[in-house]
C-alpha cells in the first residue's frame, strides 16, 4: 500500500465506483457471477485474472456498455441509472486502434475527448489547452499533425490515452493499456498514470500482469470465472498467480472502433 493520501479521500468524497453483486451475461452465457468492486477516491486499483475471467466485462458494466442482470452500481455516489456526469470518467477500451480507417490527425482524435464538455461548439481556449496538455503528457505533441493511421500500435494507444486525459477525468479506466505497447510507450504510460494520481484522479486498470505499473497499484482485485477471489494488496510483479493462459495479441485488432461513455 502506498503512503499517498489522496486529496479526494481526505475531502470525504463518494467512491468513484461501487459495484455490488454484479451479474452479467454475454451471448446468453453468464460471465459475471456476483462481482463486488470498489474504487475509492484517489485509489489505483488493478483488476487481474486469467483470460476470460471477466475483467473486460466488469469494466464494461461500469461504463454502461454491458447491462447488469443483477446487482447494483453507483458512480461517484449516484446510482448508475441516474448518473449523467460522464465527463468525469475517461475510458480507454481494450485492443482498439485510434485509426479505424478515419483520416484524422492525432490532435483531432485527442480533441474528441473534450466533446462532452464543449458539445458541438467550437473548442474554447481551455479545451485547446487541455488537448495540448494531454498530447504533451503522452509525448505526442510533436506528432499532433500526423495521421493516426501512420502511428505504431503503441503510439496509437498513447493517442487514445491522451483522448481520455483531455477530458480531465476524475476516474480513468484503462483496459489492458500495456498490451502491444513498446517499452518507450510503457514508460510514458507509467509516468502519465503517476501524474494523474498526483492530481487526485482515481484509476481502474485491467492488467494481465502488474509489470512496471506495480509500484503505482494500491489494491488488486483478482477475478476467476466471474467471481472475485482476492481483494487486497497487489501480488508481487509478474504474471498473476493461477493464470493458465497468456495473451498472444501484440497489436490492437484492426478496424476496431473507439468506444466511450454510456453505450446501452
Ligand atoms: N460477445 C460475447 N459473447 C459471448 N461470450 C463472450 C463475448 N465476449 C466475451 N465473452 C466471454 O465472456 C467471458 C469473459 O470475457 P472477458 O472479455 O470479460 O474476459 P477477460 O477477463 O477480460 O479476458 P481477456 O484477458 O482475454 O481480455 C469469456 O469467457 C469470453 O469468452
Amino acid at each position: 500500500m502506498s503512503a499517498r493520501i489522496p486529496a479526494q479521500r481526505a475531502a470525504g468524497a463518494a467512491d468513484p465506483v461501487r459495484l455490488r453483486g454484479a451479474v452479467a451475461a454475454l451471448g446468453g452465457r453468464t460471465v459475471l457471477r456476483g462481482v463486488d468492486l470498489t474504487v475509492r477516491p484517489g485509489e489505483v486499483v488493478a483488476l487481474l485474472g486469467a483470460n476470460g475471467s471477466g475483467k473486460s466485462t466488469t469494466v464494461k458494466t461500469v461504463v454502461g456498455s454491458v447491462p447488469l442482470r443483477a446487482g447494483t452500481l453507483e458512480l461517484f455516489g449516484t446510482p448508475a441509472a441516474r448518473f449523467r456526469d460522464w465527463r468525469r470518467i475517461g475510458y480507454v477500451p481494450q485492443r482498439t486502434t485510434a485509426a479505424a480507417g478515419v483520416p484524422a490527425s492525432v490532435r483531432e482524435v485527442v480533441a474528441t475527448g473534450r466533446l462532452s464538455r464543449h458539445r458541438l461548439r467550437p473548442l474554447r481556449r481551455a479545451d485547446k489547452a487541455a488537448v495540448e496538455a494531454a498530447l504533451a503528457a503522452v509525448g505526442m505533441a510533436d506528432r499532433a499533425r500526423d495521421g493516426v493511421a501512420d502511428l505504431s500500435g503503441g503510439q496509437q494507444q498513447r493517442v487514445l490515452i491522451a483522448r481520455a486525459l483531455a477530458g480531465g477525468p476524475d476516474l480513468l479506466i484503462m483496459d489492458e493499456p500495456m498490451a502491444g505497447v513498446d517499452l518507450a510507450s510503457q514508460r510514458v504510460l507509467a509516468d502519465t498514470l503517476r501524474a494523474e494520481v498526483a492530481r487526485g484522479a482515481s484509476v481502474l486498470l485491467v492488467l494481465h500482469e502488474l509489470g512496471p505499473l506495480q509500484p503505482l497499484i494500491d489494491r488488486a482485485v483478482v477475478l476467476r470465472d466471474g467471481r472475485v477471489v482476492h481483494d487486497g494488496p497487489p501480488p508481487a510483479a509478474g504474471p498473476v498467480a493461477g493464470e493458465e493462459h497468456c495473451h498472444t495479441e501484440t497489436e490492437p485488432a484492426p478496424g476496431a472502433t473507439i468506444v466511450t461513455g454510456p453505450l446501452t
